[in-house]
């Protein structure tokens, strides 16, 4: 009989442990190549992989030549990990994110946190294309996101489930305080000073599976639940981030407004999610850049 429980026990602890070491061993290879320590990670949304040129002295990965990094699938999701300065802050920058509907179990869609955590990240800014669900929402809106609302985690899938990892962070770690009170006045600081008063918002993002549009009345029963914009992705990366104590900052770029009216003619459509990315590339990348500037580490 204790011979079986210490059978039962030994698969997963090997596994935890290949874990960790997999994660800190694609860390150190990166580090191998020359690649500076970042101070800042940066996760570029749909469309949104300009924010990588923005890094100077680059040093650029595929991901398929790093060792245990999943693959990206999604058009708007270049697949490439940027090392290099920004604002004389060594940052690395993900151009390409990985989705739950990309097939990937929700620890993979997250692994670049932890491997991020390894390489000496300590503030994570994560971009999304997002759905706007609030009314007074504008199609090329900036939403500072201040709270999430997981719906996959309302089903069990958490990126955190399964053991837990000491060495990561505590099993049950606080979301109350994910979103940086500090980062998010920033951005508003930042935001005003570039004059982006008119498009810069703040709220609540919700994350579902994807990779379906939502229907009319999944986009009204979202906005009655307290959600100003719906997307794909974003909200376990933010969990994993915070698990292992990185300050998380996220926005969403309002990519086009969710569809609340039976009588509408609008559809949902990833070419617009595109195109509007193509149009506010420039504000975005300057807010980011002008936050990362004043962002201070010990
Ligand atoms: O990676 P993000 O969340 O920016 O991408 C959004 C969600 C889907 O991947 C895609 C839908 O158009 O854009
Ligand atoms: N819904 C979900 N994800 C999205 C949307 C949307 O309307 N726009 C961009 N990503």
């Amino acid at each position: 009989m204790g011979l079986k429980i210490l059978e039962e026990h030994k698969p997963q602890s090997l596994s935890q442990k290949s874990h960790f070491t997999g994660c800190k061993s694609t860390a150190e290879w990166l580090l191998a190549q020359k690649a500076a320590r970042p101070q800042v990670g940066i996760v570029c949304g749909s469309g949104l992989g300009g924010l990588g040129e923005m890094l100077k002295d680059q040093v650029v990965f595929k991901y398929e030549d790093i060792p245990s990094f999943p693959q990206s699938t999604v058009l708007g999701h270049t697949g490439q990990l940027v090392f290099g300065m920004l604002e004389g802050k060594p940052c690395v920058c993900m151009q390409g994110r990985f989705h739950l509907y990309e097939g990937h179990p929700v620890q993979k869609t997250t692994l670049p946190m932890r491997i991020f955590k390894l390489l000496g990240v300590k503030t994570v800014i994560l971009t999304n294309a997002a759905g706007g669900l609030n009314e007074d929402y504008k199609v090329g809106d900036i939403m500072i996101i201040k709270d999430h609302i997981n719906m996959p985690g309302f089903a069990g899938v958490n990126p955190l489930a399964g053991k837990n990892d000491e060495r990561f962070g505590v099993r049950f770690p606080c979301m109350s305080d994910a979103y940086d009170r500090d980062l998010r006045q920033l951005a508003q600081d930042v935001g005003e000073e570039l004059g982006y008063k008119d498009f810069l918002r703040e709220g609540v993002y919700c994350v579902l599976g994807g990779p379906s549009y939502e229907t009319i009345a999944e986009c009204r029963m979202l906005h009655r639940l307290g959600a100003d914009a719906v997307g794909m992705s974003t909200v376990h990366e933010v969990i994993v981030a915070r698990h292992c104590g990185m300050r998380v900052f996220a926005l969403s770029l309002i990519t086009n407004k969710a569809v609340m009216d039976y009588n509408s003619e609008e559809k949902a459509n990833h070419e617009e999610v595109l195109q509007t990315g193509k149009q506010r590339a420039e504000q975005l990348e300057k807010l980011v850049s002008s936050m990362v500037s004043r962002i201070k580490h010990n």
